[in-house]
């Protein structure tokens, strides 16, 4: 295997004109770092530019302004092919009229490398992936998760520095893509290659990464481990965007070193906070699902919605005139409340986060 790269985007644009004339700022001056053998999602919502990032990345797209480093190289206006990169495609992109074999080695024939070598490698990746009994069937003969594989099988040939997913299990059932998103991250960690993914699915991204950066509107809102995304998200659109957020209202009423008692609705809680806050400011307050607690004496509600869903039960409650979603892991042997109900809540002051 070559050497695996890491990339670094510096000040990274990408404005569109359309042929109306208008001008969409597709990406907005992004900086990120990646580090060599790192897997990265780039998640967000439809339109963020994530798709043009990693294009440009790929050199399918030249950056407005800004430079893309693989490894110490700055590529922002070579073409693919000068780049250290391969790209898994949503669609797969296989040649229908190819053999796995030969879809596989294609990359490497352009390259006119040696018959024998083309073979040892080729078979080795066929054996990694658990393919060699495919290796003479042609795509259609194959489900779309097998179709999936072979063209990771096709970029892994290349022994790229870094290797760029677009989606690559939008098209796949969701059962598969769960298996097929752990046996990518299975052979990414032995390969140990830099990878750049792009999703709008937040489970693949936390399932797969070792950091998730959060895009919005062109630029980058939060990049971090799933954990400290999910758990200190930086803003309410994170916060919205990764899981389930109740947001409240709270007000500053005590500060301690490294922790602050927030008044919500009355009742103090004391929450570990990562950013200065004053006495008296005014401030949002995250609270996920789980975080809330059903049985406590802090607030008393009205139950909205009980739903049951197995692993937990699910509630929808009034809490001072808005939703509160709350959702009880591990429901048996528990009791349950219905609709129009009261209900005792507290909240896990672990689980507060103040933006
Ligand atoms: N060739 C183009 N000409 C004009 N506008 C474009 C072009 N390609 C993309 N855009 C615009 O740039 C913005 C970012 O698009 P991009 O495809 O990067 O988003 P995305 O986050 O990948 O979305 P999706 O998840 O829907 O693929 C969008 O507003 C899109 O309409």
């Amino acid at each position: 295997m070559k050497s695996i790269k890491k990339v670094y985007l510096e000040n990274l644009n990408k404005t569109f004109v359309t042929t109306a004339n208008d001008q969409v700022v597709a990406v907005n001056n992004i900086n990120l770092k990646i580090e060599p053998g790192e897997f990265v999602t780039m998640l967000g919502p439809s339109g963020c530019g994530k798709t043009t990032t990693l294009r440009m990345i790929a050199g399918f797209e030249m950056p407005t302004h800004g430079n893309v480093f693989i490894g110490e190289e700055n590529v922002a206006t070579k073409t693919p092919d000068k780049r250290d990169t391969a790209m898994v495609f949503q669609n797969y992109a296989l040649f229908p009229h190819m053999n796995v074999f030969d879809n596989i080695s294609y990359g490497l024939k352009i390259q006119k490398r040696p018959k024998a070598e083309i073979k040892e490698r080729v078979e080795r990746i066929l054996k990694m992936m658990k393919m060699e009994d495919f290796s003479q069937r042609v795509p259609a003969q194959m489900s779309g998760g097998q179709q999936q594989r072979v063209s990771l099988a096709r970029a892994l040939v290349m022994e790229p520095g870094v290797l760029l997913f677009d989606e690559p299990l939008s098209n796949l059932d969701a059962k598969l893509r769960i298996h097929m998103r752990d046996e990518i991250r299975k052979i990414q960690q032995k390969v140990g290659i830099t990878s750049i993914y792009v999703t709008h699915d937040q489970e693949e991204a936390m399932a797969l990464s070792d950091r998730v950066v959060i895009m919005n509107a062109g630029i980058i809102e939060q990049e971090g481990t799933p954990q400290e995304i999910y758990q200190r998200p930086v803003n309410e659109f994170v916060a919205n965007f990764i899981g389930r957020a109740n947001i409240l209202d709270g007000e500053i009423v005590g500060i301690d070193e490294g922790e602050v008692i927030v008044n919500i609705h009355g009742v103090g809680f004391t929450v570990k906070v990562y950013k200065k806050f004053d006495v008296g400011q005014r401030v949002r307050v995250v609270i996920r699902p789980e975080g809330v607690l059903v049985g406590k004496k802090d607030f008393t509600v009205k139950v909205d919605k009980s739903v049951f869903m197995g692993q937990n039960h699910e509630y929808g409650v009034d809490f001072f005139g808005s939703n509160l979603e709350i959702s009880e892991n591990n429901p048996t042997g528990k009791t349950i409340y219905k609709i129009g109900q009261q209900m005792g809540i507290g909240f896990d002051q672990q689980a507060l986060h103040i933006l």
